[in-house]
């Protein structure tokens, strides 16, 4: 069998930042598949990268923050279809500990959340068991 382009999941890694009993969470901008969406930092996973090292450069993009990957623990994962019917793959990570101070540069707004908060944010549907998993995480 010839795998192609629709069997094979868009791999996407998202990291899970915590400071005080709250996770950073950023809005989807305008314009952007799910906009307006509150989602976990993070994005697709380049040919040939390793997780970890695909979120740091995510991190790096979206938030201005230097992350090393091996402050990066898996957390869990999740799965859904995109918009065009492709199969997604929500790999999430537990942020340890990342230099310089989050910044918007991706998206609409930032926002520190409680799992109680984030259990009423709207969000992609691949996000919900990861938050779920979240609030049964045990802290530090
Ligand atoms: N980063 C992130 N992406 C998510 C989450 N939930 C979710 O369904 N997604 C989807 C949205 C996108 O299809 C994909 C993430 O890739 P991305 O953020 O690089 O995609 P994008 O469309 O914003 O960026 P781009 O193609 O313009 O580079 O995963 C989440 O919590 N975090």
């Amino acid at each position: 069998m010839t795998l192609n382009d629709w069997s094979t999941p868009l791999l996407v890694v998202a990291g899970a930042l915590p400071r005080d009993d709250r996770w950073l969470m950023q809005r989807r901008p305008e314009g952007k598949a799910h906009a307006g969406l509150w989602e976990f930092p993070g994005g697709k996973v380049d040919p040939g990268e390793w997780p970890a090292a695909a979120l740091a450069r995510e991190l790096a993009e979206e938030l201005d923050i230097a992350v090393d990957p091996v402050d990066c623990t898996p957390l869990g994962f999740a799965t859904d279809a995109t918009a065009t019917g492709r199969p997604l793959l929500m790999l999430l990570y537990r942020v340890a500990r990342w230099r310089g101070e989050p910044r918007p540069l991706a998206a609409s707004a930032l926002a520190w959340e409680t799992p109680a908060d984030l259990a009423r944010r709207a969000m992609p549907p691949v996000d919900r068991p990861l938050v779920a998993m979240l609030a049964r995480d045990a802290w530090g």
